[in-house]
């Protein structure tokens, strides 16, 4: 596990999602040349859209082969299939609906019209069937080594759908969970949970404005994941934190050089 995070801070919200959007398309094209797919955990939130938005504008996104790219989610939100506020369907806008994907290898998470209906646990755990069916024994996981897993931060530190001393952030042996009275509408999601975010071999948290900058400067202060969830999300072999400058803004200026 990675344990010291590397920051990057960029001049304003807009440049952090283009710089990030190139970041991944080189990070799926060598994940494709070295190991022939590329995995990648998208989150919802205004940092995570922005991000596929700038990638769909992008002329090198053509470098990357759509066909052989899995995408997963980091969370959703229970809501019926085609809702304008489920993270998948944002994505979709963003970007999914632009590029040659292979429909088997979006993963989406369950929609509270799908088989599950109204029973988030149920959809929960078949997602998590579905993670660890994707699993390769070597991964030694109950899910797969995504190669990049991206989170928005929330303002109150949140990542995917684990909020601050809710009952998810606690959660140690489950890889998906059915989340429920969320504090941040609608109440009921589905999420990964912290021992899922951790196998990924990089994690990328996204925040960009002011209002992000207290959960910031929480998160790396080393507050713990029960107060801070954005503390304990981790990659294994990386944990990176693009940022815009009003995002850093409460952090030591020693921690890092803006770009
Ligand atoms: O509800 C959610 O919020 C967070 C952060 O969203 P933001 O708009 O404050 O950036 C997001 O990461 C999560 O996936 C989403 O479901």
């Amino acid at each position: 596990m990675s344990d010291t995070p590397q920051l990057v801070v960029h001049r304003d919200k807009k440049l952090m999602a283009e710089a990030a959007a190139a970041r991944l398309i080189t990070k799926i094209v060598d994940a494709q040349a070295s190991r022939g797919s590329a995995s990648v955990v998208l989150t919802g939130g205004r940092n995570g859209n922005g991000l596929l938005a700038a990638l769909a504008a992008s002329p090198a996104r053509d470098a990357i082969d759509w066909g052989r790219l899995d995408l997963w989610w980091g969370d959703e939100r229970y809501l019926p299939e085609g809702d304008p506020e489920r993270n998948v369907t944002q994505a979709r806008e963003a970007l999914l609906d632009a590029v040659p994907l292979a429909p088997e290898r979006v993963h989406a998470m369950p929609a509270s019209d799908g088989p599950h209906g109204t029973d988030v646990e149920a959809a929960a755990e078949a997602y998590a069937r579905e993670l660890a069916g994707a699993a390769l024994p070597e991964n030694h996981a109950e899910v797969p080594s995504f190669d990049v897993l991206l989170l928005g931060v929330g303002p109150d530190t949140h990542v995917a759908s684990l909020f601050p001393e809710h009952p998810g952030v606690r959660e140690t042996e489950r890889t998906v969970i059915g989340v429920h009275g969320s504090p941040k509408p609608p109440p009921v999601r589905v999420s990964l949970t912290l021992p899922a975010i951790r196998a990924a071999r990089e994690v990328w948290l996204l925040a960009a404005g002011e209002d992000k900058a207290n959960a910031v400067a929480m998160a790396l202060a080393g507050t713990g994941e029960i107060q801070a969830p954005a503390a304990g999300a981790r990659g294994r072999s990386r944990t990176l934190w693009l940022l815009d400058e009003p995002a850093a803004s409460q952090l030591p200026k020693s921690l890092y050089e803006a770009h």
